[in-house]
């Protein structure tokens, strides 16, 4: 079967974007979640961390379906709703739009540059939830906020919540990023264990001055990616509450592969946050897979989307920069 495929990113969290409004490939649930094994694998010329599946929706615009590359389906990608938000306004003409999520219809809109040049999409990132029976996190209370575990660290305490897909977040010191702290613990934590039976995004936040944070995510079903959205909006949300940053202010969020933007508002006692950042593609291509056996397939050669990628340059070397100064 010819599938298009589309290369995009959020701050290099990458994905490939499948039409299924434009094109009718009839999937079935498990051939999707076997393509995002084959075509998310790294060792092969193709590689992500994730398939974003762009479908009709009976209530919003669009709807977007996410799966990390062991195949699993997430609740929620703000790197990737950016991304489908911009293909579903070009696609339809919209400045602004409603896409169907597994858990939330949410709003997205086109947004100033920024940084120049750079397409930018503000999502909403919700649901909030700190109930630890909608992560799931195994353990006899009903919150956990600024909270030690200590089978899971004696150092560090640690913020659950969903948004609505699984955080767990540590505001953490220079010295804790450096350490292997974070991939032991977020390994732990997504492999059999007591607390996570689904596993959890693990984020460390370091702040670097008022309204600038860093966050660092090893991702549920993909490991360490260069940023992940609902990890840095939940981040956000936890350093508000930490008195480090403020409700209704814009905060800079830089990561691994560049930065974004998180706004965290407060309506009749429940929290949003406004996720804006850059909507980037890489290049197009074609795979002709083996749907018997789809890590069997042949690429048409890449079409490469290069302004996109040179303007990009410049946001990560100044985020680079930035961060040469403030860590
Ligand atoms: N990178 C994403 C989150 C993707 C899903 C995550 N790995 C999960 O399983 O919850 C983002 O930008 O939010």
């Amino acid at each position: 079967m010819k599938i298009d495929l589309i290369k995009c990113h959020g701050s290099g969290n990458d994905f490939f974007i499948i039409d299924e409004i434009s094109n009718t490939y009839d999937f079935t649930e498990e051939q999707r979640a076997v393509l995002a094994k084959a075509l998310c694998d790294r060792s092969t010329d193709l590689g992500a961390d994730g398939i974003l599946y762009v479908l009709k929706s009976e209530k919003a615009d669009a709807r977007m379906r996410v799966f990390n590359p062991d195949g699993s389906e997430a609740s929620m990608c703000g790197n990737g709703l950016r991304c489908v938000a911009r293909y579903v306004c070009e696609l339809f003409g919209l400045k602004e739009a409603i896409i169907e999520t597994m858990k939330a219809d949410l709003q997205v809109k086109k947004q100033e540059d920024i940084f120049e040049e750079i397409p930018t999409y503000l999502v909403e990132i919700s649901p909030v939830s700190f109930n630890l029976e909608d992560l799931p996190l195994n353990l006899e209370i009903e919150t956990l906020i600024n909270e030690k575990i200590s089978k899971i660290s004696e150092e560090l305490t640690f913020t659950a919540l969903a948004v609505p897909n699984p955080h767990f977040v540590s505001i953490v010191d220079k010295e804790h990023i450096s350490s292997d702290l974070q991939k032991n613990i977020s390994e732990y934590l997504n492999g059999p264990n007591e607390f996570f039976p689904d596993g959890v995004n693990v984020s460390f936040v370091k702040p670097l001055k008022k309204g600038h944070i860093y966050v660092r995510t090893f991702e549920r079903g993909v490991g360490f990616t260069n940023a992940c959205g609902t990890a840095m909006s939940a981040s956000t949300l936890v350093t508000c509450m930490n008195g480090l940053n403020e409700i209704g202010e814009p905060v800079e969020v830089y990561n691994n592969g560049g930065k974004v933007r998180c706004v965290v508002h407060e309506k009749n006692g429940r929290q949003y946050i406004d996720l804006i950042g850059n909507a980037s593609y890489v290049y197009r291509s074609e795979a002709d897979v083996n749907m018997e056996n789809p890590a069997e397939f042949t690429l048409s050669p890449k079409v490469e989307f290069a302004d996109e990628i040179k303007q990009y340059a410049k946001l990560q070397e100044y985020a680079q920069q930035f961060l040469k100064e403030w860590m």
